[in-house]
């Protein structure tokens, strides 16, 4: 694999899935592959579990990580293509991306979208301007649409706790605060499009995804129909993609609660609001999964640098 960009790069899941859980059994069976290697991470945004579980699987498998807040610690860096650059921005991609490359075997990149302006985010324009000028493999860390580790993290934990041969798995809207992006949403769909999974969305109407997405998948508007006799309930808020980046929804019956999960094991990629997009009580019980999600992101990176690695 030449970059990890989207959940289309993942050419069959069910294989990649098998291969993770084998490197979740001996972790350091690879411990040579990545040797004298570096992994660069940058982000243009917050993170606690992508920083550190992509720098323990560079760990794992020999690499060395060299970590840079991109926002904040390094110049501005343009984008804009023959931009007179007389404002804000101190140096252009093309050298920086450039630069970067010489250091860096492998780049690793978070940029989270405007959500303002939608055909800039939908043009990815950070994350695919270093694939255009580095001269080394991207790997997307969350990008303006897209998160496919957390992607891939999701459908190994789904594989590792599912408990009949195609359970039911349902992504539900939930209330937020704050205008989100939709990049985890649209990469677990994909995943789950992928998985031989009974696979639903639930939202509120005006809260559907990129239909480009959803595709064929069916979107239910009732919460309440759509969990029922559900395996897992895979829960993120996002802001509206139709009026792009609003929140026209903010309603708290929408949040998960210990009634409404039943039997269901919840999911969600963290950081989650506690009692604002679930209540305690479902963190707090054993029907969350979320802290054995969370551990997979190692190894689904993990999995992610081995086959850039050993394509190199
Ligand atoms: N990487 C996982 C999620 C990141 C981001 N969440 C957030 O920005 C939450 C911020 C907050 O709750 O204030 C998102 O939704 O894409
Ligand atoms: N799930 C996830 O990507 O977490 P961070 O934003 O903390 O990296």
């Amino acid at each position: 694999m030449d970059h990890y960009i989207s959940i289309n790069d993942i050419d069959n899941i069910n294989s990649w899935i098998e291969e993770a859980k084998e490197l979740k059994k001996n972790p350091l069976k690879y411990i040579e592959l990545g040797r004298n290697k570096t992994l660069g991470l940058l982000f243009f945004n917050s993170s606690l579990r992508t920083r550190l579980s992509t720098q323990k699987a560079a760990l794992n498998l020999g690499m060395n990580p060299i970590v840079m807040n991109v926002s904040g610690d390094a110049w501005g860096i343009e984008f804009g293509d023959g931009t007179v650059m007389n404002g804000n921005t101190a140096e252009h991609i093309k050298e920086a991306a450039a630069v970067v490359s010489q250091y860096c075997d492998i780049i690793a990149v978070r940029a989270f979208p405007t959500l303002n302006d939608k055909a800039k985010d939908e043009s990815e324009q950070v994350l695919m301007s270093f694939k255009k000028y580095a001269s080394v493999p991207i790997v997307n860390m969350e990008s303006a649409t897209g998160h496919p580790l957390q992607g891939l993290t999701d459908a190994i934990t789904i594989s590792e706790h599912a408990k009949t041969r195609k359970p039911k798995v349902v992504l539900s809207w939930a209330p937020h605060i704050k205008a989100l992006p939709h990049a985890v949403a649209n990469s677990f769909t994909q995943a789950m499009q992928k998985m031989d999974v009974e696979f639903v969305i639930t939202n509120p109407e005006c809260y559907n995804l990129n239909p480009e997405i959803t595709g064929k998948t069916s979107i239910i508007h009732n919460q309440e129909e759509a969990f029922k006799n559900a395996d897992f309930v895979y829960v993120k808020n996002w802001s509206s993609y139709e009026s792009y980046g609003q929140i026209l929804n903010t309603d708290p019956n929408w949040m998960i609660t210990k009634e409404k999960l039943g039997n269901a094991k919840f999911m969600h990629c963290l950081p989650v609001r506690r009692n604002v997009i679930v209540e305690d009580a479902v963190l707090d019980s054993d029907s969350s999964i979320v802290i054995q999600q969370a551990n997979n992101r190692t190894f689904a990176a993990q999995l992610v640098l081995k086959k850039i690695l050993e394509n190199a």
